[in-house]
């Protein structure tokens, strides 16, 4: 950094330097940089990866990856110029860039005051035929199933498992919480290593723009990259109907905090892949017919995990201080699953994950509030819709073991009434939606809960 010095707005452009891919020690280098300043590199590792077989559609995914993991580096100034010194992309992959960039950094820009619509355009080439297919690869029929050692993936393991589907987890990343959940699984696990450039954090500490940024567009386009290589037709995700949804709708911009995990995102992602990429290769979330309160009502089932999950994103620091517990209790994550999973487990079970009731807690009451968006909006962060925590603590009200707990009182007597009615129902919220991508086969999985 000696000689170069980082002004926030002083930068005039965001360079796309290099993306290499290293057989002979599986190691994918993503360089970029800002107008003349310091390299920006980031490693990805493919532990034990062979050589690629199909070195042509590896390529593109690595460019794709490349292009998408750029977004932590370029949100630091968010200068107005992109320059790709690689590849240009085609029309359509840019469209997805100028996605992925604008509304993956909405709640980033949210934040800081700033605003990115019509501030982006990455570069193309003229447009390809938009009916362009790439080739089928003959890739083996089997799954890479994205585990983030919470509630969500283990429903997609324990329904793959049921249909015995030939599978992999994997995650990325360093995470002794994820290996642990994984590996109570009893299933094969691939563990992909990340190094984020030390000049990002040195930039931060430098005055950087920071904020939130689409992590699971990132995680997608490593797990495509990894399918191709170790061979994989499927890779799967576990987004469900619910990350779909604003986090808040104000001054004519939707902000949704899950964006890379909402459909949207998703078709954009699994169309492009097989028009570019390789045509057998799919990508798609399993869960994305239900709902959050359809999700833990699934997990509630699955006794064996609840002493060994956790949802709290404290624990997946890079650097930050994560939690002495496998819960902190105190961030919005925590308090929606405790209520999302409240009304289908034992109240002790449910206590006993948590290390206490968090229901019984008063001084949490503006924390719930903004879950069931009350004179609030929905926290930033991986929560259902207000309705799923309203229709959750109405269901509680009703419930001789719940009713008493102070927050579960309040709601009763304070909000209930004012709420309208016929909108607690929990029922509909617990169909199956028919907003999906999944492949034929699946479809059954979901008949089986519509009966439930
Ligand atoms: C774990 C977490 O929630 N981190 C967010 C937090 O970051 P913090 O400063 O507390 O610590 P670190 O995670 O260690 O990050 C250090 C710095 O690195 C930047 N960074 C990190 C990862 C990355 O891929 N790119 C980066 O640029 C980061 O900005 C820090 O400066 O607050 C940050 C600022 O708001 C968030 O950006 C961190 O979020 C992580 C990227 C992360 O992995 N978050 C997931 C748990 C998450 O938010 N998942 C969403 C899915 C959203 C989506 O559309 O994909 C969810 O579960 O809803
Ligand atoms: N480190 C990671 N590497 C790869 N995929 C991840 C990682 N962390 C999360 N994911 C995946 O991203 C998606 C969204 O993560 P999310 O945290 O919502 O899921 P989860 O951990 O399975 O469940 P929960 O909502 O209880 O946290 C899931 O499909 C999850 O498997």
């Amino acid at each position: 950094m000696s000689g170069w010095t980082f002004r926030r707005d002083g930068i005039g452009t965001f360079r796309f330097v290099s993306a290499t891919y290293d057989a002979a020690t599986g190691q994918a280098r993503l360089e970029y940089a800002f107008d003349d300043g310091p390299s920006m590199v980031e490693t990805i590792r493919f532990p034990g990866a062979p050589a690629p077989a199909h070195p042509q559609a590896v390529e593109k995914a690595l460019q794709l990856l490349h292009l998408i993991a750029g977004v932590s580096y370029f949100k630091a100034a968010v200068p107005a110029r992109i320059v790709v010194e690689t590849a240009v992309p085609d029309a359509a992959t840019a469209a997805l860039l100028d996605a992925v960039y604008v509304e993956g950094l909405a709640e980033f820009a949210w934040r800081n005051g700033l605003d990115l619509r019509g501030r982006i355009a990455f570069p193309r080439t003229v447009a390809e035929d938009a009916g362009t297919t790439a080739p089928a690869l003959a890739l083996p029929r089997r799954s890479l199933v994205a585990i983030g050692g919470g509630k969500d993936s283990l429903v997609s393991v324990e329904m793959l498992r049921a249909l015995g589907e030939d599978m992999t987890l994997t995650w990325v990343g360093e995470s002794p919480l994820i290996a642990a959940v994984a590996a109570h699984t009893g299933l094969p696990t691939l563990n992909i290593g990340r190094a984020l450039s030390p000049v990002l954090f040195e930039l931060n500490r430098q005055g950087a723009w920071n904020g939130h940024i689409p992590v699971t567009a990132i995680n997608s386009a490593i797990l495509l990259l990894a399918a191709l290589l170790y061979g994989f037709d499927s890779v799967v995700f576990s987004n469900e109907q619910s990350a779909s949804a604003a986090t808040l709708e104000a001054e004519g911009r939707v902000v949704n905090h899950q964006w890379s995990k909402g459909f949207a995102f998703e078709r954009a992602l699994a169309s492009l892949v097989h028009a570019r990429i390789a045509a057998d290769l799919d990508y798609f979330s399993l869960l994305r017919p239900l709902s959050e309160l359809a999700v833990t009502r699934e997990f509630a089932r699955h006794s064996q995990y609840h002493q060994h999950f956790s949802s709290c994103n404290r624990n997946f620091r890079i650097l930050g201080a994560k939690p002495r517990e496998r819960w902190c209790g105190a961030c919005p994550k925590c308090h929606f699953v405790f209520l999302a999973l409240a009304p289908f487990m034992a109240k002790p079970a449910l206590v006993a994950i948590f290390g206490r009731n968090l229901l019984d807690d008063p001084e949490l009451a503006g924390d719930f509030d903004a879950l069931i968006e009350w004179q609030a909006h929905k926290p930033f962060e991986c929560v259902g819709e207000a309705a799923e925590s309203r229709a959750a603590l109405a269901a509680l009200a009703g419930r001789a073991e719940w009713k008493e707990d102070a927050l579960v009182r309040r709601f009763a007597a304070e909000i209930l009434p004012q709420l309208p009615p016929g909108s607690l129902d929990m029922a509909p919220l617990l169909r199956p939606g028919t907003d999906h991508a999944l492949p034929s086969r699946y479809q059954g999985l979901f008949d089986a809960i519509q009966r439930a």
